[in-house]
């Protein structure tokens, strides 16, 4: 994600208004989301090029993708025009094995550790019972991720409950249902949820901390200081305070210390920062009351390359590399080394999505031409909010015309619904063609909207040369259906 003109740089001081006196002495913000000499650098570009993809595009894409003689792509063995042909467009591609060879990534990187998928990033059934297969957890933020993921029989002891503002029926649910987490984030929070506990009965819970370590693809994904909504401050004290409440209070367990500085980072420095702040609370809270808390989440926000030759957050790195400062920062604080839990949710779905479009108009307007497809921001919003940066290609037909500069827009009732900004796509491009966007896994259908009442697209799951509707289109009779009327 690279950051736009509202992005603001990572930089700022963290606040220290009032607060609950300060066990720790303030810490500036970390600004390290910089590469250092010490972070490998990924390999860029996954996949060779090919005869028919002589530039890489398609590097980006599933491991399985190949382009075809004939213009076409295949992901998973199965043809993208095929597809697109038989479900209709827009439409969602979900490469299954890419979804599970990235959960082994994860569980290989970290040892021993706890990887809960983020579901935010996408949830649909399958892909709850294909983390669940492959030995995930689950990151849920509302009691419908949550049932949706009962639904499908995932043990709820492995889901950690999320959310800066948890509604009575998100803390309803997570206690009826029996979630092994709840993450709490706010200080109302600790007796709202000790109120809804039986008596005689205890639920584990984390802390989520806010460390003071500015990283992130965009101003709006940074969740590590403390000008955002997220999280307790460490800097000023209100992390310690509500860590002393929820020692006092019997119906809670406090197993650990939670902390998710932000989202699309790419370098490995600023997890290590957080990690060090910390195991510093944990050393002071052993310090204070005596205990060592067993658990510690680092959360997620691993990047991903959106275009070829973009960089990715190499995970192996990130799993030594956090192996090793929490054995030598636990060392050094005489703490016995907490089970870690991580998060991702986009490293994991990311790069198994694609969104296939058919073009509806074409226009030129001076120097370049507008390229208009049969989705936009309701299926895709990230662009218009973080003016992310995305790879289309024309798929179905293999052009000889020279490529020209290009917009590619979408069908909503807004100048700014724009999915490509300044691509090049073929200068025949024309109304029928089928154009693809890579790396459409992660926040795009998870954060689609009813816009124009147009429909949310469906999604549809590749695997081993077959495809599947996982989820139908959304129909006007679907949309019609929650309008009850005068
Ligand atoms: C608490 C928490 N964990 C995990 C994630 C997953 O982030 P990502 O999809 O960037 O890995 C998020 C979203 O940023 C989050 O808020
Ligand atoms: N929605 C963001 C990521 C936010 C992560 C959730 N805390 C994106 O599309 O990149």
């Amino acid at each position: 994600m690279r950051p736009t003109a509202a992005a603001t740089p990572c930089g700022a001081a963290p606040s220290a208004g009032p607060g609950p006196a300060v066990i720790a002495p303030p810490v500036p913000a970390d600004t390290s989301d910089a590469p250092t000499p010490r972070d490998p650098q990924p390999p860029e570009d996954r996949t060779a090029a090919s005869p028919h993809d002589p530039a890489g595009e398609l590097s980006v894409w599933p491991a399985s993708a190949r382009a075809t003689a004939e213009g076409d792509v295949t992901v998973a063995g199965v043809s993208v025009t095929e597809a697109a042909e038989r479900f209709g467009t827009p439409v969602y591609l979900l490469d299954e094995n890419e979804v599970r060879q990235r959960c082994r990534a994860y569980l290989r990187a970290f040892p021993g550790a706890d990887v809960a998928y983020a579901a935010k990033a996408f949830l649909c059934r399958a892909v709850a019972h294909w983390v669940r297969e492959e030995g995930l957890g689950l990151d849920v933020c509302s009691a419908g991720e949550l049932e949706l993921a009962v639904t499908t029989g995932f043990p709820t002891d492995r889901v950690i409950l999320h959310g800066n503002a948890k509604s009575p029926d998100d803390l309803g649910a997570a206690l009826r249902l029996g979630v092994g987490r709840i993450v709490i984030d706010s200080p109302w929070e600790i007796s709202r949820l000790a109120a809804r506990i039986p008596e005689g009965t205890r639920r584990q819970v984390m802390v989520r901390i806010v460390p003071g370590v500015c990283a992130g693809g965009h101003t709006a994904v940074r969740t590590g200081t403390d000008d955002q909504k997220f999280g307790l401050s460490l800097t000023d004290g209100t992390a310690q305070h509500a860590v002393a409440r929820i020692l006092e209070q019997p119906k809670l367990e406090l197993v650990g210390l939670h902390c998710h500085i932000g989202s699309q980072i790419s370098t490995v420095k600023p997890y290590l920062s957080a990690l060090r702040r910390t195991v510093g609370l944990l050393a002071r809270i052993r310090d204070q009351y005596g205990v060592a808390l067993p658990q510690l989440d680092l959360g997620g926000g691993h990047a991903v390359a959106y275009r070829p030759g973009e960089r990715s957050l190499d995970i192996e790195a990130l799993g030594s590399r956090v192996r090793a400062e929490l054995t030598e920062a636990c060392a050094a604080a005489r703490l016995p080394v907490p089970r870690l839990t991580i998060e991702p949710g986009r490293g994991i779905i990311a790069q198994a999505g694609v969104a296939v479009y058919r073009v509806l108009a074409v226009k030129t307007t001076g120097t370049k031409i507008l390229v208009a497809v049969d989705g936009g921001m309701s299926d895709n919003p990230r662009p218009a909010l973080y003016g992310v940066r995305y790879a289309p290609r024309l798929v179905g037909r293999r052009s000889a015309e020279a490529p020209c500069r290009a917009d590619v827009v979408g069908r909503h009732c807004e100048a700014g619904d724009v999915l490509a900004a300044d691509v090049m796509m073929p200068g025949d491009v024309r109304p029928g063609d089928l154009v693809a966007v890579p790396v459409a896994g992660a926040y795009h259908l998870s954060m689609a909207s009813g816009y124009n009442l147009v429909g949310r697209p469906p999604v549809v799951a590749l695997t081993d040369g077959a495809a599947r509707l996982l989820v139908r289109r959304e129909s006007l009779a679907d949309m019609n259906g929650r309008d009850i009327g005068l």
